[in-house]
């Protein structure tokens, strides 16, 4: 059995161009399925074609051009005005553009700094350009991290300035902070880039205040946060809490507020940080008295471009203005707390900036300036946003952005006197970078042979930690018992004693939390090797042995094939992704790769009848079962 790994894609490009034709996004998404696995389910459903829209607009203007007396011979010709050239998407997305993102630092991921070896003083230089306490350095090289790697080696210095060691205080009300964007890629490090900032700065804290806010899309990803975090801020007495909505209201208000009887202005925390997603968080700050985000050093967006494009309850409006001083008549937003009665208020717990709202009369008199909120918003994502509305909903305080490269690529892109790397062009672009370890490819098949493709390639290529994506969570689980047949059909036939029997299971978000968490405890365990799931696990999770990723149904954007062949090829380790695409599936998927200059990454395989003829007979029972199965569930 061999698997054509040629490059087919090259071949097109030899080919004489093409009429072009206009883009059509209906016509061009993927079709309903046909793959026999759901063949019980979506028999029903067949493509619509999209009806005609009448005549084209050359058309219409023919259509109404009088024809004009012939006047040959008595006026002279004069050449017809012509458009001037439309601008190229390129010089569009150049213009307007945030100064901040012309101004983005882009990072080579090749650059690395090691993490020296503690020398036990905590005043002594010896961190290496880390900006790291002799107590960190310890503490990460204990847990086998001995360098930094590219986005730490920047956002480490740039947030624990050593020269001033302003960036160190808790609350900075009349300098603060700037705030943050960084781009890098999937399995970057990005989380530790931010977590060893927040624990440096907070491990000096005194009296314990909620001071960090990581806001996160999926429990699962708050799960995993909190697992690094206290790994990591063993031995300083932070706190830290979570919350997701898992455990009931009042628990959660019990685990996060002290005491929520009496009407205390600077808030009541158990927790110095807190781990969230936006829903619960609303939830919070809406319902949980003595709940307050004013001594907030850190607010932190990961997987920032999918947290804005939630709406959700107007979170991040009202988690921003959470953060301010409030004026006489309360909070700067709507039904969040009671009014302020200024008469009551005292000084005691209140942070610097909402003392000198409620008492002027405390702050020192040389201090004429307004003092602002200390919070410093720090943004990640493998897919960041440009999208200017959404940039400014987050109101940053002179930003600084940070792009980590995907490759090495040193080129420089020039248009119009101004020059810009072409990393800082791909971020502009919104074409995002792969890790450069991962190998990507993709397999055009017919429907009703993708599943037999897929065990084909499981097999051949001896996959034993594999992550596969399909469209929906009905999907996942018919492909799951198709998988479970069709390997008690191998188990039965084969001869040889060492066949081990694959562990394949569904992840989905039908599954309660506890099941799912212990499926992924599973899975990180290596119990389970094939884990067949729904883009609801495509963002962030990281599972370091994850060797293959299967996009079983190709991924409706750009976005969600980067942060699904983001779960390989992780920390510097190799790994591959494979997309099955379905015949009339293939002209969209390319032209996706292609808008995003990525096509000739994915190398395009090709899998001969023969090569499947072995495993057609096991295929055939398995699908006979699953007949079966569902006709007597029907
Ligand atoms: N300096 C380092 N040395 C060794 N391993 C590291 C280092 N930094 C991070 N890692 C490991 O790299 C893996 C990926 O890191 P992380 O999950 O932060 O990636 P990410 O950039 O957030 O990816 P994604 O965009 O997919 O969320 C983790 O297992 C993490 O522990």
């Amino acid at each position: 059995m061999k698997l054509d790994l040629e490059n087919q894609d090259s071949k097109e490009t030899l080919k004489p161009p093409k009429k072009k034709k206009r883009l059509d996004t209906a016509n061009n998404h993927p079709h309903p399925s046909r793959d026999p696995s759901s063949m019980l389910i979506d028999e029903e459903t067949s493509a619509q074609e999209n009806p005609s829209t009448g005549p084209s607009v050359v058309d219409v203007q023919r259509s109404i051009t009088p024809t004009l007396p012939t006047t040959q011979g008595t006026l002279p010709s004069f050449p017809l005005p012509a458009l001037p050239d439309a601008p190229s998407k390129t010089e569009l997305a150049l213009q307007g553009l945030d100064k901040a993102l012309i101004d983005a630092e882009i990072v080579s991921s090749s650059t690395v700094i090691p993490v020296p070896l503690s020398s036990g003083s905590e005043q002594e230089h010896g961190h290496g350009g880390t900006m790291l306490s002799a107590k960190m350095r310890k503490r990460l090289r204990d847990l086998g991290i001995v360098e930094l790697f590219a986005v730490q080696t920047k956002l480490l210095p740039f947030l624990l300035n050593e020269e001033d060691d302003k960036l160190r205080r808790l609350y900075l009300p009349f300098d603060p902070p700037r705030d943050v964007c960084v781009s890098a890629p999937t399995g970057s490090g990005k989380t530790l880039a931010y977590v060893i900032p927040i624990i440096e700065v907070l491990s000096q804290r005194v009296v314990t205040r909620l001071r960090a806010l990581i806001v996160l899309p999926t429990r699962d990803l708050v799960a995993q946060v909190r697992e690094t975090i206290e790994v990591l801020s063993k031995g300083t007495n932070l706190k830290v809490g979570t919350a997701t909505g898992q455990h009931s209201f009042s628990q959660e208000q019990a685990q996060l507020v002290q005491d929520q009887s009496s009407s205390l202005q600077g808030g009541s925390s158990r927790v110095d940080i807190l781990i969230c997603t936006p829903g619960r968080l609303m939830d919070h700050i809406v319902g949980t008295p003595n709940f307050s985000l004013q001594h907030l050093r850190f607010l932190v967006i990961d997987e920032a471009d999918r947290l804005l494009a939630q709406s959700f309850q107007d979170w991040l409006a009202r988690v921003l203005a959470a953060t301010r001083a409030p004026t006489t008549s309360g909070l700067a937003f709507e039904g969040a707390l009671d009014p302020w009665d200024f008469d009551t208020v005292v000084p005691d717990g209140l942070s610097p900036t909402f003392l000198q709202a409620a008492r002027p009369e405390m702050t020192p008199s040389f201090f004429l300036e307004q003092s602002v909120s200390s919070c410093q918003k720090l943004l990640f994502s493998a897919t960041l946003t440009r999208d200017p509305g959404k940039i400014s909903a987050l109101d940053l305080r002179n930003p600084k952005y940070f792009v980590v490269q995907g490759s090495d690529s040193k080129e420089v892109f020039v248009s119009d006197g101004q020059t810009s790397s072409v990393a800082l062009m791909d971020v502009v672009m919104e074409k995002f970078s792969m890790p450069a370890t991962l190998s990507e490819h993709m397999v055009v098949t017919d429907t009703s042979q993708k599943p037999l493709i897929f065990f084909h390639l499981v097999n051949t290529l001896k996959v034993t930690n594999a992550l596969v994506f399909t469209k929906s969570a009905e999907s996942t689980t018919r492909l799951v018992r198709l998988f479970e047949f069709f390997e008690d059909e191998l188990c039965r036939a084969s001869t040889s004693l060492d066949r081990t029997r694959l562990v394949v299971k569904a992840y989905s978000s039908d599954l309660p939390g506890a099941e799912r968490k212990l499926i992924l405890d599973q899975f990180k365990k290596q119990e389970i090797h094939i884990l067949v799931c729904s883009d609801l696990i495509s963002r962030g999770i990281d599972i370091s042995h994850v060797s293959h990723v299967v996009s079983y149904d190709v991924p409706v954007d750009m976005r969600k094939y980067v942060h699904r062949v983001g779960r390989t090829a992780r920390a510097g380790k190799v790994g591959d992704a494979w997309t099955l695409v379905e015949e009339q599936e293939a002209r969209y998927f390319k032209q996706m790769l292609r808008d995003a200059d990525h096509l000739d990454k994915v190398k395009r395989s090709r899998i001969s009848e023969k090569d499947l003829t072995p495993l057609v007979m096991h295929y055939e029972m398995a699908l006979t079962k699953l007949k079966d199965l569902y006709s007597r569930h029907v």
